[in-house]
């Protein structure tokens, strides 16, 4: 991770070729966003820059602008005024079907909600990461099927329940569901919104580690919001958004 200012490529119209050694994850340059209505930013940030496989905590009081960066690095949102690039493209010149298909391909989302569909099963939920993006599904070896099965294993979540309705499981069950779904296809950019919120502190720590050794397996850039101090130690970069 840098702060220092670096010159940037020109924009490019479609989706990239992948170099995972070589990118830098995320650019900002100036980046604002105001969300209507509001006359104070809710997301004012000068400079960031995160290299491929780096890992991101980003913490600050509530209210501070953490979702709303992470909604804009991941393209959700577009800002005001700034620069913004992800893998070397910039995401605020990007048409809105290129700027989809990068999130499809590379990015693996933890939303605060965990965003499940409820009435789909914890496999074919995994499985969703796969269906929007045909180099995501190439990249699960060797079938996105059995890839989701690992993955669950991995995050520990019984065998039993692959089958069952997402909405029949348990908050802290859900989150590792959600966790697999973000992982799934080997993103290149992993986006955690308090991925470990809803668990007690050891299973908390547990699914933490679990989540940056799997990132860390396929190379991926992560950056984890979290307001527990006791989760910092495991990063090597750190940003605080000051309070509006
Ligand atoms: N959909 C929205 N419409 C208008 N304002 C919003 C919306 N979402 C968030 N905000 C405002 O933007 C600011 C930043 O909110 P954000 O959710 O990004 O903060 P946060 O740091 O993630 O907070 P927390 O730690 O409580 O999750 C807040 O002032 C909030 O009220």
């Amino acid at each position: 991770m840098a702060i220092s200012p670096a010159p940037l490529p020109a924009d490019r119209s479609s989706v990239a070729p992948y170099h995972p050694a070589t990118e830098t994850a995320v650019l900002i340059r100036n980046l604002r966003f105001c969300w209507p209505g509001c006359l104070v930013p809710a997301v004012n940030l000068r400079s960031l820059e995160l290299a491929a496989g780096e890992h991101l905590f980003l913490h600050g009081e509530s209210g501070a602008g953490k979702t709303t960066l992470l909604n804009l690095i991941g393209g959700l949102l577009l800002a005001q005024a700034g620069e913004l690039q992800l893998f070397g493209q910039s995401l605020t010149h990007l048409p809105t079907s290129t700027r989809d298909a990068l999130r499809a391909d590379r990015l693996g989302f933890v939303f605060q909600q965990f965003n499940l569909l409820p009435y789909l099963s914890v496999l074919d939920n995994v499985l969703l990461a796969s269906r929007f993006s045909a180099s995501r599904h190439a990249r699960c070896i060797p079938t996105p099927r059995s890839e989701a099965q690992r993955l669950l294993d991995t995050l520990e979540l019984p065998p039993s329940l692959a089958a069952r309705r997402a909405c029949e499981l348990s908050v802290g069950q859900q989150q590792r569901v959600a966790a697999a779904r973000a992982l799934l296809g080997r993103p290149s950019l992993i986006l955690a919104d308090e991925p470990t919120s809803s668990l007690d502190a050891r299973n908390a720590a547990q699914l933490f580690r679990l989540l940056l050794d799997e990132a860390g397996r396929c190379g991926a850039a992560v950056i984890l919001v979290s307001h527990d101090p006791g989760l910092a130690a495991g990063f090597t970069h750190h940003l605080k958004l000051p309070s509006a």
